[in-house]
């Protein structure tokens, strides 16, 4: 494959023939290649360097006991040694540590039991510094390429973004070790929300399908439709050649859905290099109440984010502190509760 698209983002979205022109850029791009990628500037290089740099000090810095403090029963934020998550039930080779929403233990929420939130166990303050800043600018670029894509549809400017008011946006901090017995990295799947923003090094290892003719993609917000480990060994892979001065951005489950399929959410797997591989996944996402129409069909079917969430972590972190507590104190009661207030 040759290069991917690249485009450069508007400071701000008004709505202004340019941006509905950039946004059917974006969506036939997508279409076309199932990723793209936005340029980035000098400053937003050196936030990215800042972010890769705090993960290698903590990755390499500390031993895996160290490391394997930062847990909580209370959040997925922490640490995940690398066999620890399973996709399509088999270990993935990923050392991650995971950072979703910094929920303080008095916040009602917490009080009140909803899985998932409590506060992110930090290594450090300048980690999270970092990691915040890093969070944030992608989180103004998500915003921008959601108003963008829905112009691009025709659609109003805030048609995905009335969904992210306070999102649960959140990000894995990722390390893979060098190919040794296996290759696999972490297998299958699609990411759960409306859209995927990463960073990675100059290493490789990222491949993505994109869209195929005639291809039945699964809804992974089914129980029985799972996307992890489809499509592992077919033919239709593509590499994503690592580029300097870019983010690549993809789409997740939610806007698959919302769409009814007219953007795919993206099935990738990474595979181990012949080097150590550092990057970054950050993931732009609905509120956690929020509860997601298909566009074409308002009486459909619904999607409530944060149940898609929980069960998607429970399925890919069985035997983890927070699956279990979750299910001992029947934690999923309070998402059915909200389901219901919804
Ligand atoms: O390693 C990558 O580039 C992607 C990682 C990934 O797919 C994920 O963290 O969900
Ligand atoms: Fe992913």
């Amino acid at each position: 494959m040759t290069g991917l698209r690249t485009f450069r983002l508007p400071e701000t979205v008004t709505g202004s023939d340019d941006d509905a022109e950039l946004g059917r850029r974006l969506i036939t791009a997508w279409q076309a290649d199932g990723i793209l990628q936005i340029a980035t500037d000098a400053a937003q290089d050196r936030t990215t360097a800042a972010a890769m740099a705090a993960s290698r000090r903590f990755f390499h810095g500390l031993t895996l006991e160290e490391k394997s403090r930062f847990v909580s029963d209370l959040t997925y934020s922490g640490y995940i040694a690398s066999g620890e998550e399973v996709t399509d039930g088999i270990a993935d080779y990923s050392e991650i540590f995971t950072i979703c929403k910094d929920v303080p233990l008095d916040d009602s929420r917490v009080v009140g039991k909803w899985p998932c939130h409590g506060p992110v166990p930090w290594p450090d303050e300048r980690y999270r510094d970092a990691m915040r800043e890093f969070m944030t600018m992608l989180g103004g670029a998500g915003e921008r390429v959601l108003q963008l894509t829905a112009l691009g549809f025709g659609l109003d400017i805030d048609t995905f973004t009335r969904l992210t008011v306070d999102g649960w946006h959140h990000m894995r901090v990722l390390r893979f070790p060098t190919r040794s017995e296996t290759d696999r990295g972490i297998g299958a799947h699609t990411d759960y929300g409306l859209l995927v923003l990463a960073a990675q090094d100059d290493v490789g290892g990222l491949f993505v399908r994109p869209p195929i003719e005639g291809e039945d993609r699964p809804r992974n917000w089914l129980p029985d439709e799972s996307a992890a480990g489809s499509f592992q060994d077919a033919h239709g892979w593509n590499f994503v050649a690592p580029v300097e001065r870019v983010v690549t951005v993809f789409p997740g489950d939610v806007l698959q859905f919302l769409t009814g399929g007219k953007l795919l959410s993206t099935p990738h797997k990474v595979l181990l290099n012949t080097r150590e591989r550092f990057t970054m996944a950050y993931f732009h996402e609905p509120n956690f109440e929020a509860v997601v129409r298909p566009l074409d069909d308002p009486d459909g079917d619904t999607i409530h984010y944060g149940t898609h969430f929980t069960s998607m972590f429970m399925r890919c972190y069985p035997d983890r502190v927070t699956t279990r507590r979750i299910i001992e104190e029947d934690r999923l009661k309070v998402l059915s509760e909200l389901r219901s207030c919804s």
